[in-house]
């Protein structure tokens, strides 16, 4: 038999629901590793970073989080956001910092529809709909550009600046890399979403590069929408869409949209690429960490648990991705949904649903 290859993972839960989630996920994955017949193994190691960690050491990660995390070969993270610490320090303390540094420029975000999942949408169907959004990771609107004026002016006249950024590479290489996405995927198609009727300099500069990559691609079906009508697109048309790119913050808009269609943020899975591989790639549900719900052991594990198949495919294991894809389908084919998606089954309940129907795929191997 062959040695077995051992992916170093680590597991950054953080806060709210984050925890729960992510145990649900390394649940599936070491179930999917122990039935593998010693193919491959899976060797986690946790990190406390977070919102917690941030009440007793005032800082969201170890100084050397990053250095440190450079030795893994992937990153599975959970959602960070706390009461104890503003959203605004607490995001780019940990997940910002992480995409930022390790230039994980690419973000993937299926909207995938279930079988058994209530729609919002009158006309959908599991069958039918299926697009991605794929998000531009590294600057726009998050660039983290700007500044603010606290008193300089007076009391009550504060300014502030939040300037996005829009480089000719960073544009070239989102679009190309949707346009590589689409040309793997049934539909050749890729809608390009920007505002650049009103945002004149960089989502023009944008139009302008698609139009370019474009002529490059001419297999592929190509569309330029306004981000207003995308969003109303996504509702009255979805059935036209395959890949559609955007910028940071409208695409992290359409992608909440695109899961509520889909029936929950609970849904939705995510992965931060660095394509180029000089550092990890992270993997995480699209949801935030639900303080709404969090602790009360409801939260829907699919997103997280669809987080982990895509990393499978980061290391190269589709077949096992599909395997889990297809164990997620069984399971809320079969009625075992969470609350938000209109059941009444907890995290763990779903998780060992999961967990069964992937075990029986592989024993029937
Ligand atoms: N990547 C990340 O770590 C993100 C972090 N956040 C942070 O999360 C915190 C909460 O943000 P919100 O705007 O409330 O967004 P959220 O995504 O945490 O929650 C929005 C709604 O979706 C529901 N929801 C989310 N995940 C769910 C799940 N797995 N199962 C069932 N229902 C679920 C929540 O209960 C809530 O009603 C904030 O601190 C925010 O900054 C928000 C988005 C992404
Ligand atoms: C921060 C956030 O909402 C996201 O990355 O989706
Ligand atoms: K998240
Ligand atoms: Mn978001």
């Amino acid at each position: 038999m062959s040695a077995t290859q051992t992916f170093k993972i680590a597991s950054i839960p953080a806060d709210g629901v984050g925890k729960e989630v992510v145990s649900a996920g390394q649940r599936v994955l070491d179930a999917l590793a122990e039935n593998s017949g010693g193919k491959f193994a899976f060797e986690w190691t946790e990190f406390p970073w977070g919102c917690g960690y941030h009440a007793e050491t005032g800082k969201m990660m170890a100084d050397d989080g990053l250095e440190t995390l450079k030795n893994f070969d992937a990153i599975y993270f959970g959602a960070v956001g706390w009461e104890n610490v503003p959203d605004h320090i607490s995001l780019w303390g940990l997940r910002l910092n992480i995409t930022q540094n390790f230039d994980q420029w690419a973000n993937i975000r299926p909207v995938k529809f279930l079988p058994g999942v209530q729609s919002p949408l009158r006309k959908a169907d599991h069958t039918e709909l299926d697009w991605v959004v794929v998000r531009e990771n590294s600057e726009g609107e998050y660039a983290g550009l700007g500044g603010r004026n606290l008193s300089g002016r007076g009391p009550g006249n504060e300014v502030a600046l939040q300037t996005a950024l829009f480089t000719e590479k960073g544009c070239e290489r989102i679009l190309r890399f949707a346009f590589d996405l689409a040309r793997t995927r049934t539909v050749k198609k890729v809608s390009s979403v920007t505002k650049s009727n009103a945002q004149q300099y960089g989502m023009v500069l944008w139009d302008e590069t698609f139009k370019r990559v474009a002529l490059e691609y001419p297999d592929v079906e190509t569309e330029s929408v306004l981000v207003d009508a995308m969003s109303a697109k996504f509702i009255l048309r979805p059935e036209d869409l395959s890949v559609v790119v955007a910028s940071n913050l409208n695409a992290d808009i359409l992608s909440d949209l695109g899961s509520a269609l889909a029936g929950s943020l609970g849904l939705a899975a995510s992965a931060n690429l660095n394509p180029e591989r000089r550092f990890p790639s992270m993997f995480e549900p699209v949801h935030g960490s639900a303080p709404d719900i969090a602790g009360k052991g409801i939260s829907n594990p699919i997103g997280a648990i669809a987080s982990a198949a895509l990393m499978l495919d980061h290391f190269g294991l589709h077949e096992e991705a599909r395997r889990i894809e297809a164990a997620i389908e069984q399971t809320t084919a079969a009625g075992h949904l969470t609350r938000d998606i209109g059941g009444n089954a907890n995290t763990d309940e779903v998780t060992e649903t999961i967990v069964q129907a992937l075990t029986r795929s592989l024993a029937a191997l």
